[in-house]
């Protein structure tokens, strides 16, 4: 289009019509400059972790939403379950089931503090001795955690076991995540069970003792306990008899994800 433009004037003499086609490629050369440029900005600027990060998204989740959604495009919020209970009520044995049936992500927050400890990161030694004393880690460690998991994650459905354990851990993950779970599992199980099967587990674990056990059913107790009432309060917690066989209490865990297909 631009030579048939240049082309076309015989009114311009030949020295005029040379300028004008060298001003025209010019400005052809300006334009696709400006236009390679800008879309190598917005590339950098779609890839970049730090932006992703501010605007909650990351660059594989806007693509793979597209492909899920079609046409709308919009980013679709993963469908997050909290996944509670006391230790040893079987909150592991269960999310593993329920990975298994319906396709979920498990996001096992003891096991991503446990590998901190073991990478020998800077707060490895503070969470080795936090979980042996049955204490609570700082939500400041915790969420970041978990946040960059669920960033990391592809999957649409995410279990985040044994989050929160306090309060103060809900309401740091609600602020820095900015969304609040769509369901929470409460694994009902009486204290003694909980011991029995804690002192049974036999995976070599630093805190499958009597003397932590104790500690961490306290902490269960004062902590915890105000948690789950909160997500009943907001008619999110789906409390599970976390007693009998492992095949007894999936047949009660089934009908809620069945319910959500
Ligand atoms: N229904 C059950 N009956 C007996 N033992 C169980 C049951 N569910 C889980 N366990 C066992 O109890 C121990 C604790 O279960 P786990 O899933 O790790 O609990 P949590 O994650 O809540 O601490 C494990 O050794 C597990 O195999
Ligand atoms: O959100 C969490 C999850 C775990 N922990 C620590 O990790 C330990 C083990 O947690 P895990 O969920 O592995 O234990 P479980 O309940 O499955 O026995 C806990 O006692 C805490 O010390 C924590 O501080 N915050
Ligand atoms: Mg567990």
């Amino acid at each position: 289009m631009w030579r048939r433009v240049v082309s076309l004037p015989p009114l311009l003499s030949s020295s005029n019509s040379r300028r004008l086609n060298q001003v025209i490629q010019h400005s052809q050369f300006v334009l696709l400059r400006f236009l390679s440029v800008k879309f190598w900005r917005d590339s950098v600027t779609l890839f970049n972790p730090q932006v992703q990060v501010a605007y909650g998204f990351n660059a594989s989740q806007v693509f793979s939403t597209q492909a899920e959604e079609g046409v709308s495009g919009a980013r679709r919020k993963p469908f997050v379950t909290f996944v509670l209970g006391g230790p040893g009520s079987g909150k592991g044995t269960q999310c593993t089931r329920i990975v298994n049936t319906f396709g979920f992500t498990h996001l096992n927050v003891g096991d991503l503090l446990r590998k901190e400890i073991y990478s020998d990161s800077e707060n490895g030694s503070m969470i080795l001795d936090t979980i042996k004393e049955g204490k609570i880690v700082s939500s400041e460690v915790t969420v970041k955690l978990i946040k960059n998991s669920i960033e990391a994650n592809e999957n649409s459905r995410i279990l985040v076991d044994g989050f929160p354990r306090s309060e103060e851990n809900r309401i740091a993950y609600e602020r820095v995540v900015g969304v609040e779970p769509d369901i929470v599992l409460f694994f009902d199980c009486p204290k003694e069970e909980m011991v029995k099967r804690v002192l049974n587990r036999n995976e070599g674990r630093i805190d499958d003792n009597i003397d932590t056990v104790k500690e961490r059913l306290t902490m269960f107790s004062e902590l915890n306990l105000p948690v789950i009432k909160h997500y009943s309060k907001k008619g999110k917690l789906h409390k599970i008899d976390g007693t009998g066989t492992e095949d007894e209490i999936f047949e009660r865990v089934l009908p809620i994800f069945a319910a959500l297909r």
